[in-house]
């Protein structure tokens, strides 16, 4: 039998999802443990696991290198890789938002010359050139997102939101909701034809226990 390869995002959600592996009997301890080692493996349930950077978990599962993969739905989106998205996980849960200061709102509705910064430009594009049609500049940061606005860099930012202690803190408010996000499982579309039944049991056993 050929091992089945996971992908895991490693950050926020990897705790969570390597609970949730344990809970259907999908166990790696090595995994667990503080080591520099990349790559673990369950001999007796012929798997595999690796944590990645968040942001090429899809890539890792597009190309087959892994068979599935657990990671936000922010990251699909943005990634736009060619794979199976099966299983909402409903952990990391939080919103694609529009964000500003308040004075930012009427900005927002009525111009055209409205710099956005984001981790996220093709969510920000769709968004903006797509469903509002609205042309805006998009600026591509890596992090501190919130930045952007406080220092005169963009009007306004495309983020994600948890708790919003963030934006509070910051002097911000949500001005628009992008959409609402949260852990996916993704699935490499050949694996997903020729390890159909292995997969599909590990789906089901996620299932059975969120539900
Ligand atoms: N408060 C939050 N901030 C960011 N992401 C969150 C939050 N809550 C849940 N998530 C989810 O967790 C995923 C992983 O977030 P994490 O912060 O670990 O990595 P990242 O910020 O995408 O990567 P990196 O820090 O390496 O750039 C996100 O893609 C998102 O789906
Ligand atoms: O609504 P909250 O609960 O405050 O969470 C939202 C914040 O968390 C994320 O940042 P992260 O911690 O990943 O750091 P980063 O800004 O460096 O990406 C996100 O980009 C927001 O800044």
């Amino acid at each position: 039998m050929r091992y089945l390869t996971f992908a895991l995002a490693k950050g926020r959600l990897a705790k969570k999802t390597l609970a949730y592996l344990e809970e259907v009997g999908i166990t790696c301890e090595e995994m667990k443990s503080d080591t520099r080692k990349l790559i673990f493996v369950n001999e007796e349930l012929k798997l595999k696991f690796f944590l990645a950077k968040a942001s090429d978990v899809p890539t890792y599962v597009e190309y087959g290198a892994a068979d599935i993969g657990v990671v936000g739905k922010d990251t699909i989106l943005e990634e736009r890789k060619n794979l199976y998205e099966v299983f909402d996980l409903k952990l990391g849960i939080c919103d694609m938002v529009v964000a500003g200061p308040e004075s930012a709102r009427e900005h927002l509705l009525h111009s055209s010359s409205i710099r956005v910064a984001t981790k996220y430009p093709n969510i920000a594009k769709d968004y903006f050139y797509n469903k509002k049609n609205q042309k805006v500049e998009i600026i591509k940061l890596n992090g501190s997102i919130e930045l952007a606005p406080l220092v005169g860099l963009s009007e306004v930012i495309v983020d994600i939101v948890e708790t919003g202690a963030t934006l509070k803190e910051n002097g911000l408010v949500v001005l628009e909701k992008i959409c609402p996000l949260s852990a996916r499982v993704v699935v490499n579309r050949v694996s997903m034809k020729m390890e159909n039944q292995r997969i599909n049991r590990i789906i089901d056993g996620l299932r059975d226990i969120i539900q």
